[in-house]
């Protein structure tokens, strides 16, 4: 069997993964990902015990209980970028025996769950509510560098998506599902949406302070898209990125947006912090009753 190379996964000297900081014993099964990494402490205060508690950079990792369930919180910090980090060293951890440097014979499946905040670009989702992405499209070059297929379906849907831009404009969109297992279990009762992962945070949004757009009437271009009466409802930086390299990599993915912003009605969340807190509290009750 062909041996990973020490530059293609890299081990601290500890043994650990080169930005993770973990060791293939720190991650539990099921992962709950964050942007944010102040988010993390406000997740494993849920936790009944707290087993280890590490990071680098933004990516700050606390593994606990929740009753009898081992849960893994860690932040990704800021978009796709970060998640090709976060979504190969997870699966090495989990997938790769780091000694002989070759991939498991039995792989495991993790369940990585991401609780995100995010923008609404339809007038009628209320600031402060919450939103399951079924489905992700991209607008960053991430999945452009991994090998990924669509069904047919989700590949009308995207050209048809690629179709609203102009001819001019450089990137190409992807799309990537949401699992069908975990929105099964997790997600029975929350509204479900077509999230947009942008490569940015204002212009690749539509928002625009000084410097000028490139993309005139972006926010229009999204928000009118309609396939099979299925819209996009809102905009952030991970999930398409998340979903794209889980499915690649074998595992089960689930994005939960707490909805921050309405971009059409121009509100913004008057009490966001505790606005997640509640989410994070009840997301980890789902996890604990059906995972
Ligand atoms: O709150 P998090 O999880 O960071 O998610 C959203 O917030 C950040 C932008 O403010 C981006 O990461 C976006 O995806
Ligand atoms: O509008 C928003 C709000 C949160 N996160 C985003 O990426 N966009």
């Amino acid at each position: 069997m062909e041996i990973i190379s020490e530059t293609d996964l890299i081990l601290n000297a500890d043994g650990s993964a080169y930005h993770l900081n973990l060791l293939p014993e720190d991650v539990a099964d099921t992962v709950i990902t964050v942007g944010d990494p102040d988010r993390v402490g406000e997740v494993s205060k849920y936790f009944d015990s707290i087993e280890l508690k590490k990071g680098k950079r933004e990516f700050i990792t606390h593994t606990g209980y929740v009753g009898k369930k081992r849960i893994t919180v860690l932040s990704t910090g800021i978009g796709t970028d970060n998640i090709d980090i976060v979504l190969n060293e997870l699966d090495a951890l989990v997938n790769v025996d780091f000694n002989t440097r070759t991939p498991n014979a039995r792989l495991k499946q993790l369940n990585i769950i991401r609780i995100g905040t995010s923008g609404a670009i339809q007038a009628d989702i209320p600031v402060d509510s919450l939103l399951v992405s079924s489905a992700a499209f991209g607008l960053d070059a991430l999945m452009g560098f991994y090998k990924t297929e669509n069904n047919a379906a989700e590949q009308e849907m995207l050209n048809e998506f690629t179709s609203v831009f102009p001819s001019h404009f450089a990137m190409k969109p992807y799309l990537a599902p949401a699992s069908p297992m975990l929105l099964d279990k997790l997600a029975k009762d929350i509204a479900r949406g077509i999230t947009i992962t942008s490569p940015g945070f204002y212009s690749p949004q539509g928002r625009q302070v000084r410097a000028l757009t490139a993309v005139p009437g972006l926010m229009d271009m999204i928000a009118g898209f309609a396939y099979k009466e299925k819209r996009i409802t809102n905009l952030e930086m991970e999930t398409a990125g998340i979903y794209g390299l889980a499915k690649s990599l074998g595992h089960h993915a689930i994005s939960f947006n707490v909805i921050l912003a309405n971009r059409a009605t121009k509100k913004f969340s008057k009490q966001p912090g505790k606005i997640v807190d509640n989410y994070i509290a009840g997301i980890i009750e789902k996890i604990n009753n059906n995972l």
